[in-house]
């Protein structure tokens, strides 16, 4: 198996309205995933579609080597999946639907469910009911991790956490990875997955638009330069430098916008005593609030 999740030209249409176009993704083994996208994007209609609880229109999906039409049963055992809805019986009590629902993929001990749930705070014998958002999607969390699977499949999984559980969460994928265990999660906020994504794929309308890593995307933000001269210069020495846009000159200084390298900008301001520089990147939220909106140009999708 050279790909944990293999997509190719996925689409799904429901009645006139697209949910995903031509999706063309792949997703390594052992590595941890972030996909992310606003509201409405298809992230969770192409999780959906990796489980086979819908089937898509054009285009296939291989899930660890397999095709979830086909192999669902098999899939469903070796995935650790927590669904955006996630919905249990809430007449029954924590440890009692865990201990069912860990026996439905062939038996998990009691200790492995009491030690998730102490790291996350989870009351083992509270009746689902009477849960919190945030203590119900625990609960989500302990079922899809409990069984050690190979793949994980997480729908939104911060939704309604507080921070303090956000973090052990991710300490809880970081660890997955660690143990060779694939991750895919989804999310609209890039400050949940930075930290713990090795990718992350951004999609908006159902079309993927940037596929890299957390590094890579971070090049691929600009700069926000100021440079404070000891006398006035031209704005024409500095518009047409490589990267370099948006200069503006206010008597002895210059602020500008830089794609990529500086060094051209660099070299044309030493030819001037420079006073003060400074230099802002983007921050990462903004690049994804750029993609968001459709004002980033898809970058080159990286392998
Ligand atoms: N069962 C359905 N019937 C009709 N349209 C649907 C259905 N499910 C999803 N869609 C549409 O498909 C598009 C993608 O929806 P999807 O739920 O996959 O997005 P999402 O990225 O998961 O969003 P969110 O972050 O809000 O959960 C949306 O325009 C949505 O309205």
């Amino acid at each position: 198996m050279n790909t944990a999740i293999e997509l190719t030209e996925l689409t799904k249409t429901y009645g006139s309205r697209r949910g995903l176009t031509g999706l063309t993704l792949g997703v390594n083994p052992g590595e941890v995933f972030g996909y992310l996208g606003p509201n409405g994007a298809g992230k969770s209609t192409t999780i959906r579609l990796l489980l086979d609880l819908i089937r898509p229109t054009s285009g296939t999906a291989r899930v660890l080597g397999l095709d979830p039409r086909t192999d669902a049963v098999e899939l469903h055992r070796r995935i650790g999946y927590l669904a955006g809805d996630f919905v249990v019986d809430g007449r029954q009590r924590v440890g009692e639907c865990l201990a069912f629902l860990g026996n439905l993929r062939g038996g998990v001990p009691a200790a492995r469910i009491a030690e998730l749930a102490d790291r996350l705070d989870l009351d083992l014998t509270a009746r689902i009911k009477s849960l919190s958002k945030g203590n119900r999607q625990k609960v989500g969390l302990v079922q899809a991790f409990m069984h050690h699977p190979e793949l994980l499949i997480l729908d939104e999984p911060t939704s309604g956490l507080d921070p303090l559980v956000q973090q052990t969460f991710l300490e809880m994928v970081a660890e997955a990875r660690d143990a060779g265990q694939t991750v895919f999660m989804s999310s609209h906020i890039m400050s949940e997955v930075e930290a713990v994504a090795d990718r992350v794929a951004i999609i908006r309308e159902g079309r993927l638009v940037a596929t890299d890593t957390v590094a890579g995307l971070r090049a691929r933000s600009f700069l926000e330069v100021r440079i404070d001269f000891a006398a006035p210069v031209a704005a024409e020495e500095f518009a047409s430098l490589p990267g370099v846009t948006d200069v503006r000159i206010d008597d002895a200084t210059l602020t500008c916008r830089v794609d990529g390298s500086p060094d051209a900008l660099v070299k044309a301001a030493a030819r001037h005593t420079v006073t003060a520089l400074r230099a802002d990147s983007q921050d990462l939220e903004e690049l994804f609030h750029a993609y968001y909106t459709g004002e980033a140009a898809p970058g080159p999708v990286a392998a």
